[in-house]
């Protein structure tokens, strides 16, 4: 078993920059090892030819603010760095871009995975593998070229690989510099990379690897050494005191709803027909997920099921077939979108995170391209609808429901002034008097759903001046197909304690809930899904 790991860790070392177009195409390490190869210091280039700046940003569409900054940050050639600590959410390309920067630059790295790194042996003997061009083969009977555990050996024998890579790049730089190749490594700098960050606070609890290697780059003292790291989560999140220069946050946030739209179609063969399936299905599905590989695999399958009615795929669609395309696909997007959902609802390290950071108070400003009003965890848009909504059902007067939220779940301010203003005054301050006291309110379950089956489609109705099909199926599976999973959801959010469980009715005997959450963070959330909360707030 722990062989059968080794090995799986030596083919996803050997493969990262040899596979990097597989992995980006796909996101899977998919190349088979080249046994027969003996590394050179051009291995530790991505090994293909380099990448236009133009092409590198047309393969990510919004990503542009980030490349530039990640070039930028990296600086021109033979340019020390300060360490980089690139940040975003699951599948919002910072791998990618980051491994197709270092095409682009042809410069020569290090990468180590923390998903295959599973332990400081594995990742330090990974990381001085690569440097000293040493291939596990059966020859050498799969073993590393270096044993080493202890950070303090580690930091020598790291030193020492780095010094010889540097003097060879040194001499390689005097030899070619007037005849350099392409695909040739570039310049004397070695980046160190390190992917999955978050996940060494898993195995180290007591956070000691964390901040060795958070101090690395001021313990080795090397000005030729970068060192990035790559995480799903913020800095926040990983309590880091230790003394050392911070590293430079870049912030990869979520994708929009049009960057999504750009993002598939890239590389489309018949952009009419392509642009109109998207009309149909993204929208549900950003209300669920953003991220590209789960949108990827389902908008595949529901994209062939589209397709299915027409024999000419080269067609332009009108708004008949669009019709009739519309009304085949139906049927199959509900159940791609329950899936996703369920996916998404399950309680992950995302609800850890949550708490990290509630523990910590408010996100700190993010990155060179960060936003304050940004918040600094993540979960599924589904999730913040649903917290929205029982800090609504918490901060709201039950008996205000119905005037908050019309039949068709809008909200009706012209109702609300004439409530408001229909209330004396004295009444007015027992009424703030009360709820001050009392603190966020409980709520029942039915109101809760209530409350999220209106919101939810509200914000469809706000967000769209879509073609009519569109909104219905939004509207249609957004809410009521969806509900079913909404428990689901609920118990993650308990989970991480934004709702707690406020003890049972007495009459009904049935569970009450409570919402933790702030106004300030209930508000940051509602603006990262643009969900107007404040119109829905009862204002004493
Ligand atoms: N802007 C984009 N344009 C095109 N493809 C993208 C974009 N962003 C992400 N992808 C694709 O999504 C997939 C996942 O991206 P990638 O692994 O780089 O994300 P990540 O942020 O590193 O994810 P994780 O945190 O899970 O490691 C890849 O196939 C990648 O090419």
């Amino acid at each position: 078993m722990a062989k059968e790991k080794e090995e799986s860790v030596q083919i996803s070392r050997r493969t990262t920059r040899s596979s990097a177009t597989a992995y980006n195409n796909n996101g899977i390490e998919s190349a088979k090892p080249n046994v027969s190869h003996t590394p050179t210091l051009d291995d530790l280039v991505f090994g293909q030819e380099p990448i236009s700046l133009d092409d590198l940003l047309s393969s990510f569409p919004g990503r542009r603010v980030q490349i530039l900054e990640l070039l930028r940050l990296l600086g021109t050639i033979n340019s020390s760095m300060p360490p980089l600590f690139i940040y975003g959410s699951a599948s919002t390309g910072k791998t990618s871009i980051v491994l197709q920067i270092f095409r682009r630059l042809s410069r020569p790295f290090v990468y180590t995975s923390c998903l295959s790194c599973y332990s400081p042996r594995i990742l330090f003997e990974s990381i001085l593998n690569q440097l000293l061009l040493h291939k596990k083969n059966a020859v050498n009977g799969y073993s590393s070229a270096k044993r080493c555990e202890k950070p303090s050996d580690f930091v020598n024998l790291l030193r020492e690989a780095l010094t010889n890579v540097i003097d060879s790049l040194k001499a390689n730089l005097g030899k070619t510099s007037t005849t350099k190749l392409k695909g040739q490594v570039n310049g004397r700098m070695i980046y160190l990379i390190f992917d999955k960050f978050e996940l060494v606070r898993e195995w180290d609890k007591s956070s000691s690897i964390l901040s060795f290697l958070f101090g690395l780059c001021d313990i080795l003292k090397m000005a030729e050494v970068g060192v990035i790291f790559i995480s799903n989560n913020s800095l926040d999140t990983y309590h880091s005191n230790t003394g050392y220069v911070e590293p430079i946050p870049v912030h990869f946030p979520e994708y929009t709803e049009d960057d999504l739209r750009q993002i598939f179609m890239r590389n489309q063969a018949n952009r009419k027909l392509y642009s109109s399936f998207l009309d149909v299905v993204l929208r549900p599905f950003c209300r669920i997920t953003r991220r590209v590989d789960e949108l990827s695999t389902a908008f595949s399958m529901l994209f062939k099921k589209y397709c299915e009615p027409l024999n000419d795929l080269g067609v332009v669609p009108n708004e008949e077939m669009k019709r009739r395309l519309f009304s085949h696909l139906q049927p199959h997007v509900a159940p791609s979108l329950n899936e996703r959902f369920r996916i998404a609802s399950q309680p992950s390290l995302d609800c850890e995170v949550n708490q990290e950071t509630r523990r910590k108070g408010s996100a700190r400003k993010s990155g060179a391209s960060g936003d304050l009003d940004e918040i600094d965890f993540h979960m599924s848009t589904s999730a913040k609808y649903l917290l929205i909504s029982a800090f609504l059902a918490s901060r709201n007067p039950a008996t205000l429901d119905a005037s908050l939220f019309d039949s068709t779940g809008g909200s009706d301010s012209r109702k609300r002034k004439r409530k408001a203003s229909e209330k004396s005054i004295e009444q007015k301050e027992a009424a703030e008097q009360e709820l001050l006291m009392k603190g966020p309110g409980t709520f029942s379950l039915e109101r809760l759903l209530a409350i999220f089956q209106c919101i939810t489609s509200v914000a469809e109705d706000l967000l769209g001046e879509e073609e009519e099909g569109n909104d219905k199926l939004g509207v249609e599976l957004g809410s009521n197909t969806l509900m079913s999973d909404v428990l689901l959801q609920l118990t993650s959010l308990c989970n991480s304690n934004f709702i707690i469980k406020g003890g049972s009715c007495p009459l009904e005997g049935s569970t009450r809930y409570r919402s933790t959450v702030s106004e300030d963070l209930s508000l940051k959330v509602a603006r990262s899904v643009k969900f107007p909360l404040s119109k829905y707030l009862y204002r004493r």
